[in-house]
């Protein structure tokens, strides 16, 4: 009945009437460049912070890192100045041992070359002593004995001779007396000649015997000779053998040196890299130094700068007006939609964005008495067409989210009737409202901390259906669900609310808030009957508290952010419905009309609010007025068969919005 009442409001058709001053829309303009301004300089602070933090973390992992490194490669380098110390003891033992070898090796080839020498001389010198001697004797003997029996043949030859003249003679004389004895005589003569030439010829081959036996003295002593070269010859090979083996030792010298001049330079090249890094890590350290000293800066300019964004910040936000409308249409087929249009702030020139629906031609109307089709325009601080996306509807909202990082209530409400897209806007998992506030809360507590800033986010969501509330975050939802009675408690002193046994998680991560969002989803889902859709009939509320610390100023805040995904708000006839159905919509009307209600009083600064008709507005007494902060998104479905609801969520939206204008 209370919605039909608000939704009966009027709105009023000149934009005129609705628009603040210009001047404050100007200073409003002013303040939002400024403050974009500051929050895109304080952006590139943060970055700028952000980069030199990590390049210190970096530049200090590194160093800590060369830190750590540095005894192990000092260990490494004393190991190999060790090792060298020790191949160059060893080389050293080597060369003396080799140069020792050298020395004996030269001693012994000296020793053997000269014992070589004198057993050659001596050898040599025997040999001719011993070949000349033989010669000598030799020769001697056979000149002896040639001489001798020259001598002795001469003798006898001559004595022959005389003989033979002799006895030719007395052969001549007594040849004439003496015939026959002439012929005994010449026989005899020839006989003794024969065996005297026989005699020589004995002694002839007795001396060619001597002769053989000398030539076979003489051979062995050529054999021999011939030993002896053979034993020089092997010495000698033996000696090449030992300069081989001197000349291997050397080239193995000369390896060795080069391993140990390579190991040399290994070193030289790891003292000139220590040498480096050491200079790197000095370098480093002074940059880390200048860096810690520009940090310090930055975080003091930082401090000061947050408390100029918080202030400017909220002054922006309650220039906006601290309760603002947005309009979102919801996309439909071209052959199934009424006609409507959408301006911008700059075309509707009034400061506010407009939509305005052309009734649709009612087909049983006689063209004889057509008349021209009415318009309907409502003007809100954004209108979102059909092509919209969430990521743009968030980038719009993103800074109610700081207000309540900030310390603020805010309450982030979706309306319209079932099917038009409020829990598209609010809770699609990947990019709705919920998801997505929750994630940039997670990336701006991380800013925050570099301020100083900690912050505990918890969570709590809960369903009101029937005026009851439902813990959406328990696993015994269904065996608990309209049965377990939750009290919500005012503590007005501190302004905080608490609900009675409703569970309260801390909130880590966007995935979890999926996994929040699609079990509620499977649970209300599960509780639905034909008759009654669990998400359509009840109201959804996201609590997400935010308690922040800062540890430097010893500052505290507290925020909160709401975010309600409310029943359908479609007006279903008392009379087509009875029983369960029927308390349902009286619910849904009753706690709808109340926020209306709630609102406009807070507007009209009116002395009582009327909180406590209905236990959405008594839950979120302490989020809606004083500067909390509060959006209404209107969602709306531009279905042929949907513009009369339309109308009237645009005009019970319209109503939220002139009234705070006022
Ligand atoms: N802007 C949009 N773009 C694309 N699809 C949309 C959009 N808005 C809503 N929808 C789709 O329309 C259907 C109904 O939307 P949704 O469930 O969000 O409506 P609702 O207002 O929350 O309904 P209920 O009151 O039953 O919860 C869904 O399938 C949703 O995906």
């Amino acid at each position: 009945m209370a919605l039909r009442d608000i939704s009966n409001i009027s709105a009023p058709n000149r934009a005129d009437d609705k628009s603040p001053p210009r001047k404050i829309m100007k200073q409003t303009r002013l303040i939002e460049n400024i403050h974009r301004n500051r929050e895109l300089e304080l952006q590139k602070v943060l970055e700028t912070k952000d980069r030199t933090q990590q390049e210190l973390s970096d530049l200090n992992s590194e160093l800590w890192k060369i830190r750590t490194d540095l005894p192990e490669i000092e260990l490494e380098l004393e190991k190999l100045n060790h090792q060298l110390s020790e191949l160059e003891n060893e080389y050293k033992k080597k060369e003396n041992e080799l140069a020792e070898a050298d020395r004996r090796f030269d001693s012994e080839i000296e020793a053997l070359k000269h014992e070589f020498e004198l057993y050659r001389q001596t050898v040599e010198s025997n040999f001719n002593q011993s070949i000349e001697k033989l010669s000598q004797e030799c020769h001697d003997k056979i000149e002896s004995s040639l001489e001798s029996k020259q001598q002795t043949f001469n003798k006898s030859k001559h004595m022959l001779e005389t003989q033979c003249a002799e006895l030719e003679q007395q052969l001549a004389t007594e040849q004439q007396n003496h015939g026959k004895e002439l012929n005994r005589l010449t026989e005899r003569r020839h006989a003794r000649l024969e065996a005297l030439n026989r005699e020589l010829n004995r002694e002839i081959q007795n001396l060619s015997s001597d002769k053989d036996a000398y030539k076979r003295a003489i051979q062995t002593l050529n054999e021999r000779i011939t030993q002896v070269k053979k034993l020089i010859n092997e010495r000698e090979t033996e000696n090449e053998t030992l300069s081989q083996q001197i000349e291997t030792s050397k080239g193995k010298a000369s390896v060795f040196e080069e391993k140990t001049s390579d190991i040399r330079g290994e070193i030289q090249l790891l003292k000139s890299q220590l040498a480096e890094r050491s200079q790197t890590l000095k370098e480093k350290h002074q940059t880390a130094k200048e860096y810690a000293e520009m940090s310090v800066g930055f975080k003091q300019q930082l401090e000061s700068e947050e408390l100029l964004r918080r202030k400017a910040h909220n002054l922006l936000q309650d220039l906006k007006g601290n309760i603002r409308v947005f309009c979102r249409v919801k996309p439909e087929q071209p052959e199934n939609r009424f006609q409507y249009q959408v301006f911008d702030s700059v075309e509707s020139n009034d400061g506010n964005e407009q939509i305005i629906l052309t009734e649709p031609a009612n087909p049983q109307q006689h063209s004889f008495n057509k008349s021209a089709p009415k318009n309907y325009r409502f003007g809100f601080d954004k209108v979102f067409d059909q092509d919209s996306t969430n990521t743009e509807i968030f980038d719009e909202i993103s800074q109610l989210v700081q207000s309540a990082l900030d310390g603020y209530n805010v309450c982030i409400f979706a309306y319209g009737q079932t099917g038009s897209g409020k829990t598209y806007t609010m809770s699609s998992t990947q990019d709705g409202i919920i998801p997505r506030s929750v994630g940039l809360i997670f990336e701006k507590c991380r800013l925050a901390e570099q301020t100083g800033w900690n912050y505990k986010v918890e969570g709590q969501f809960l369903e009101i259906y029937n005026e009851n509330i439902n813990d959406l975050m328990t696993e015994s939802y269904l065996r608990n669900l309209d049965s377990v009675k939750h009290e919500i408690k005012h503590d007005e002193n501190t302004r905080t609310t608490t609900i009675t046994e409703l569970t309260t998680v801390r909130l880590t991560d966007q995935d979890q808030v999926a996994h929040i969002l699609n079990s509620a989803n499977r649970n209300r889902a599960t509780a639905s009957t034909n008759a009654n859709n669990r998400s359509s009939r009840s109201h959804s509320v996201f609590i997400i508290s935010l308690q922040g610390f800062n540890s430097k100023t010893g500052d505290t805040i507290s925020g909160k952010l709401n975010l309600i995904d409310l029943a359908g708000s479609e007006r279903i006839s008392h009379s087509l419905v009875t029983g369960d159905r029927l308390k349902e919509t009286q619910s849904i009307n009753k706690s709808l009309s109340s926020l209306g209600d709630v609102i406009t009083s807070l507007c009209n600064k009116n002395q009582h609010i009327p909180y406590r008709n209905s236990r959405l507005t008594y839950l979120l007494q302490h989020s809606l007025g004083g500067n909390s902060k509060t959006l209404m998104f209107v969602n709306v479905s531009s279905k042929l068969q949907h513009f009369n609801e339309t109308l009237n969520s645009l005009r019970f939206a319209t109503k939220v919005n002139n009234t705070q204008l006022k």
